[in-house]
């Protein structure tokens, strides 16, 4: 394969990217829709057919394992041959290829399990139960946030300062339960694989100079979402003979709430050395219009490595800015569009909604229906976060180490078998007092109880016992198939008509046949620790015919002829939780970027007056990032509400058509005076002719009242 073939179609930054001078460490400053995936992929390609660099010579990391998928899948098209042994994939995935490899010299059995987020949850949940912490005063996500908060810092246990207050002394409580349950059950959390793979390395020259020599390239995307330890991970394994090749988008930065440290990309430029920055500036996603907005609202940013993106694309249409009374009239507004583009040929799944909270879904969901409109809902609950997935890995789990007391757990008594909590209760106190697993507990606990309860705990051991014989032989899939029906798994949710939970078990059954074993790892264990490092994407990904709906997180990466930016009000984007802090609001300000420039043709924003969320209604005042979109590039549109106002003054009657805020005297924030209330504010509108109703804020008393509109007796001031 020759040069040309390999930088064909690229323009002349994407180019100098991929053949730079192989003696330099790059930072390549990537804008949005700018091509930096296909930069990656060239750049590996121009390695190995220009530099002779050996395939296990280099190390890509990836911000999902589905992306370094495609990655190989690309390259492999591009240099036209299958591409399997790369070491490739999230900083996660490859920490645990690295454990699985030398777990003695990490200290650990070949059994370790990895602990997902709900997993981790549910440990923390039960030992503040055990330890009398009150979970309505220590919320147990903030408690488990705090844990991996610190972790993702790389920071220790014995590091933290207590003093600061009683929060942090009591989660530093439930942090060093957890540490000791963690250690005691060989369980290893998300932010645990990263520093125990650190330390491997660190603690063990050899491995280390082992690695440093064999990586000779290491190549990093989304590299502006690194954290700290993965920073010090990557400056571990570099070397005088290795080189980095980082790409990335300080603009995009969206995860410093996970640990994410946007200063990774500028320390990068002094930790580095020599090292050569080469900005991507061209985009070759979205329309002027759209690129123009976002450069506009990104602008206000500081502290920027400062980019300026421009496109060849032409104008397209302004933004559409629709201002909506309320959440369901914005998810009319949004819905009645996307069908108006669908009955004009656009396929639902080239509209995106996208939104600041998952919650903010519901009422989309419920439009959608009402149109009769097929949508798909991303970053919900994962394939294999869901229960029946869980409960057929448990099996998975325990026939290969019945040792597992997660696993144990979660399925004792699912199907049910007649193992009641009292009984578990037994087992669990047995196991803790004898130092052994809730297994081995069951076993030497059973016959001192009841011949029921003796009967019921042997019938499960003994099930386990025989799985594993019975599918010793078979490979990962048709073990699968076993288990699910020896356990009644199977037959179980058959009954449940109601739901797809049979046809995702089944699913299950295609990924196992599908599962690439890497050469190094146990078939079983790979899988299990794949399904839980990588949740996986939704189910019913590959209908192309749904509209997709997803958080601005969520759609980091994606693109979409036509996206919908929902929620644009203050306390939701900006999100409450940044208000007054700086930093927060620059972070906010750049997701509210990665949603706009999503966008390939056109985009529309949606604000409303007011919203139901969390069970209160909110009143808020449009996002001030719309503000910070200049005019020209906007279409604003209000809706009008006809609403019947008798004048206390004058006691006319008068029809209108009303749009809120405008220059008439009705509008929210309208002074009124009431003959029984007294002086009161305009706060809302709500309905239309004669079923329209006013809310006013009345001064006196403090009260807010709905006034039937046509009986108001306002008097205007
Ligand atoms: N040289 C090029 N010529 C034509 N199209 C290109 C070129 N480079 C990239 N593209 C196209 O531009 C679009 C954006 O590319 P890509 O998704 O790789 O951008 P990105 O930099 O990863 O974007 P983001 O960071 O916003 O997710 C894609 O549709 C891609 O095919």
């Amino acid at each position: 394969m020759n040069l040309s073939e390999i930088t064909n179609g690229l323009n002349d930054k994407q180019c100098q990217s991929v053949t730079l001078n192989n003696e330099k460490n790059a930072l390549i400053l990537a804008g949005a829709g700018s091509g930096k995936t296909k930069v990656l992929i060239h750049r590996i390609a121009y390695l190995i057919t220009q530099k002779d660099i050996h395939i296990d010579a280099i190390l890509a990391v990836t911000f999902t394992n589905k992306a370094a998928t495609e990655m190989c899948e690309r390259l492999s098209k591009l240099l036209r041959h299958p591409i399997t042994s790369m070491w490739t994939g999230t900083f996660h995935s490859l920490a645990h290829r690295l454990l699985r490899t030398h777990y003695e010299q990490a200290q650990l059995t070949y059994n370790f399990q990895i602990l997902d987020a709900q997993d981790q949850f549910r440990i923390i949940k039960n030992l503040m139960k055990e330890n009398n912490i009150d979970e309505s005063k220590f919320p147990i996500k903030k408690v488990q946030q705090f844990i991996n908060n610190q972790k993702n810092k790389g920071i220790h246990l014995h590091d933290i300062d207590s003093s600061y207050n009683y929060f942090i002394k009591k989660s530093l409580k439930v942090f060093e339960l957890y540490e000791v349950h963690c250690k005691t059950n060989e369980l290893i959390d998300f932010a645990e694989l990263l520093i125990r793979s650190y330390e491997l390395l660190k603690n063990n020259v050899n491995l280390l100079n082992h690695y440093k020599n064999r990586f000779k390239h290491i190549l990093i995307d989304e590299f502006q979402d690194t954290n700290m330890i993965q920073y010090k991970w990557i400056k571990l394994l570099f070397s005088g003979n290795n080189k980095v090749f980082c790409v990335g988008d300080d603009d995009q930065s969206i995860y410093g709430w996970r640990g994410a440290n946007i200063e990774n990309i500028t320390k990068l430029c002094t930790d580095f050395v020599p090292i050569k920055t080469i900005r991507l500036e061209q985009n070759y996603r979205s329309t002027n219009n759209i690129l123009t907005a976002s450069n506009a609202l990104i602008a206000h940013n500081t502290s920027r490595m400062g980019k300026s993106l421009w496109t060849n694309a032409i104008d397209g249409e302004l933004i559409d800015m629709y201002e909506a009374q309320t959440e369901i009239d914005e998810a009319d507004y949004v819905v009645s569009s996307i069908q108006k583009l669908i009955t004009n040929g656009v396929l639902p799944n080239d509209c995106a909604i996208l939104y600041r909270l998952n919650t903010q879904s519901r009422i989309f969901e419920e439009v959608l229906i009402k149109y009769n409109i097929p949508y798909i809902i991303y970053g919900g609950l994962k394939f294999f976060e869901r229960a029946e997935i869980k409960h057929a890995l448990s099996y998975l789990r325990l026939i290969e180490n019945s040792d597992d007391n997660l696993a144990f757990e979660r399925v004792v008594n699912f199907p049910t078998r007649g193992i009641g909590n009292t009984t578990i209760n037994k087992i669990r106190i047995f196991a803790q007092n004898n130092h052994v697993s809730l297994f081995q507990a069951t076993i030497q606990v059973s016959s001192t109880l009841s011949t029921r309860t003796t009967n019921a705990l042997n019938g499960f051991t003994n099930l386990i016992e025989k799985m594993k014989d019975d599918t010793k032989n078979l490979n990962l899939s048709e073990k699968i198939v076993n288990l699910l029906n020896m356990s009644g798994l199977m037959a179980h949710y058959s009954n449940d008509k109601t739901s797809n939970k049979k046809e995702n078990l089944e699913e299950l059954i295609t990924a196992a046949k599908q599962y690439k074993q890497n050469n190094d790892m146990n078939e079983i264990i790979g899988f299990i620790s794949l399904a839980s490092i990588d949740s996986g994407g939704n189910t019913n990904t590959l209908t192309n015919q749904n509209v997709q709906l997803m958080t601005m997180h969520s759609a980091k990466g994606l693109e979409f002829p036509y996206v919908f930016l929902s929620g644009m009000e203050e306390g939701l984007s900006p999100y409450r939780q940044s208000k007054n802090k700086p930093h927060l609001i620059d972070e906010e300000r750049r997701l509210c970027y990665v949603g706009m420039t999503r966008a390939m043709k056109k985009l529309s924003l949606s604000y409303t007056m007011k919203r139901f969320l969390h069970g209160h209604f909110l009143y808020a005042d449009p996002s001030r990032f719309l503000n910070e979109i200049p005019d020209e590039y906007l279409n604003k549109i209000k809706v009008k509400f006809d609403i019947t106002i008798k004048n206390y003054n004058n006691n006319n009657i008068f029809n209108q058509s009303i749009t809120p805020k405008s220059d008439n005297q009705l509008h929210i924030g309208a002074l009124v005076n009431h003959p029984k209330f007294g002086l009161g504010t305009v706060l809302n509108f709500e309905g239309q002719g004669d079923s329209s109703r006013i809310q006013i804020k009345f001064k006196q008393a403090g009260s807010i009242k709905w006034l039937i509109s046509s009986y108001a007796n306002l008097e205007f001031i």
